[in-house]
């Protein structure tokens, strides 16, 4: 059966100005929001996270490693460990650690309040465009191994993350995703709602780098703490080259 992943009629549109979300209305309605409103937790923006200089040099770095195809029409890199989500097995394999250019994002996560304590183990980079349809169907990211933050830098265009109870859920909540952007993902809409991205909502070539942090399991204390430490110590090296590179 062809699911076809569109949104219901009870769209709410998310403003990271209100934190709160609006039936109905546009997604750039601030200040003249209308409409009920619905409490939205679990979505922290930060608008400019990055300069257009800054996009610029890192859009040329990630270009200079290889993609490889992914599912939905976007293809991706990889820096992290390898990891087999139903037999719960994670392994350090050819993880060469986070690339050169994510130290400095690294850095100035930390002096987001929310990311002060954020420790990436992994980062994904998925590039998004027209042509080829690109989109992602709702999900949840894992969550035996990766930890309670998603966190994404958005660039080269604006586009929407849609948050469902379900996939066939009558309500959906609309998040902007600003080029340029830092968005941090956690509480219910990590754990309750799942998230995609229409293809309608690519229009622009669009990139995101995804970071994602250890769950407690693997974090001091866990019963993988070991194993946690020598992961983070590979990630943090800033030295690693993209799992795609290393099968050229
Ligand atoms: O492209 C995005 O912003 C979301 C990507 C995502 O949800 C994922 O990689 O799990
Ligand atoms: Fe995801």
């Amino acid at each position: 059966m062809l699911l076809l992943y569109i949104c219901s009629s009870k769209i709410h549109h998310f403003c990271d100005l209100c934190n709160k979300a609006f039936e109905g209305g546009k997604i750039d309605d601030h200040p003249n929001h209308h409409g009920d409103s619905l409490e939205f937790p679990g979505i922290f923006i930060q608008r400019d996270f990055i300069s257009p200089e800054e996009e610029l040099e890192i859009c040329q770095q990630i270009y200079q490693s290889p993609f490889v195809e992914s599912q939905s029409g976007r293809r991706k890199q990889d820096y992290g460990p390898k990891v087999n989500f139903k037999r719960k097995k994670i392994k350090a394999g050819g993880f060469t650690g986070l690339p050169n250019f994510s130290k400095m994002l690294y850095k100035r996560m930390k002096s987001v309040d929310i990311l002060k304590d954020f420790e990436p183990v992994e980062q994904c980079n998925l590039e998004y465009v027209p042509e080829r349809g690109s989109s992602i169907d709702p999900h949840f990211d894992d969550f035996w191994v990766w930890g309670e933050r998603l966190v994404t830098l958005n660039l080269g265009s604006d586009t929407v993350l849609c948050m469902t109870l379900s996939e066939n859920s009558d309500v959906s909540v609309h998040v902007p995703l600003f080029n340029r952007s830092l968005i941090v993902v956690y509480g219910p809409a990590r754990h309750i709602w799942m998230h995609g991205i229409h293809r309608e909502n690519i229009t622009r070539k669009r990139l995101a780098i995804t970071f994602r942090e250890l769950s407690a399991e693997f974090q001091p204390g866990g019963n993988k703490e070991t194993e946690g430490q020598n992961l983070l110590d590979i990630a943090l090296t800033f030295e690693g080259i993209s799992i795609g590179s290393l099968k050229l």
